[in-house]
């Protein structure tokens, strides 16, 4: 099954579009459990168990569990999430982008390490660095368009003179990711919740390919916004909150904290839905 086919699925099944972001951080956990890295897979098990049944998509952060060491404990929880959320795709967020041959480990490292079933990248190097991931038939190919940060204005916003009509960056990408990247039907865009004028110009000009929109949550990203300009019949949306959900409390009662989060925004996004 693809990714585009598992996500639709468990969009469906769950009636949701909300996919809840693993980013650990010790020093944010709970009670005994802070500031110990050794917990990482106890605490993010804790978080899937919660939410399984509220999500479209989980995505774990590669960096939260590369810095303390802890990918060993970042493939116990892929396999976890796969063993109690059969249905529920994942996406690793490793905003990977390098030649070829050195995206090939990339590619390897998120589809047969980690079993992902789709992966962010950074698009700046070039089709050529896609290509080795797009082998992987089946899976989601996610690229950076118009991120939520303040400094994506920096590239993304500047017009290209040498293209007809100078589209902005971000606009050149969506339609090359519309059109001739997307020879597979594998890819995907990330654009910010924080910029939903943004998101409503990446779906005119990608009105299939499915959008991963963090930024709501911490980021103050509008959650009805972003379902009016992102979803639409042929085109869904994959919304991602990790902090808000994540560290909705501090204490013992951390997991029963992030479902009532999870619930509350996934009834948020529902209910922008046309
Ligand atoms: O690719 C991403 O997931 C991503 C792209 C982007 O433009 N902005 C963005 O915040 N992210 C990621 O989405 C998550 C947002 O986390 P919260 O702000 O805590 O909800 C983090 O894991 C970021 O690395």
């Amino acid at each position: 099954m693809t990714f585009t086919d598992q996500l639709a699925r468990a969009t469906r099944q769950n009636q949701s579009l909300l996919c809840v972001g693993l980013d650990p951080e010790p020093s944010k956990f709970p009670g005994a459990w802070a500031g110990d890295a050794s917990r990482i897979f106890d605490f993010c098990a804790a978080i899937v168990d919660a939410t399984k049944d509220l999500v479209c998509a989980f995505k774990p952060q590669i960096a939260y569990f590369a810095a303390h060491r802890a990918e060993d404990q970042l493939e116990r929880l892929m396999a976890h999430m796969k063993a109690v959320a059969p249905d529920v795709p994942v996406i690793l967020d490793a905003k990977r982008g390098d030649i070829g041959s050195t995206a090939e480990q990339y590619a390897r490292e998120a589809f047969v390490r980690f079993q992902a079933d789709a992966v962010t990248l950074s698009p700046f190097m070039g089709r050529d660095t896609i290509d080795p991931f797009l082998a992987y038939a089946d899976k989601g190919v996610i690229l950076l368009c118009r991120t939520s940060n303040p400094g994506g204005n920096d590239w993304q916003m500047q017009r290209l003179a040498d293209v007809p009509g100078q589209p902005r960056l971000f606009e050149h990408l969506a339609h090359l990711a519309q059109t001739e990247w997307n020879t597979t039907g594998q890819i995907g865009l990330v654009v910010g919740a924080t910029f939903p004028a943004e998101i409503a110009r990446v779906r005119e000009i990608a009105p299939t390919l499915p959008l991963l929109i963090p930024g709501v949550g911490a980021q103050g990203g509008d959650a009805e916004a972003t379902v009016k300009a992102g979803l639409t019949e042929a085109g869904t949306i994959v919304v991602n909150s990790s902090r808000a959900v994540l560290y909705a409390s501090r204490g013992e009662d951390f997991a029963e904290a992030a479902r009532r989060v999870a619930m509350a925004t996934r009834d948020q996004l529902d209910a922008a839905r046309a």
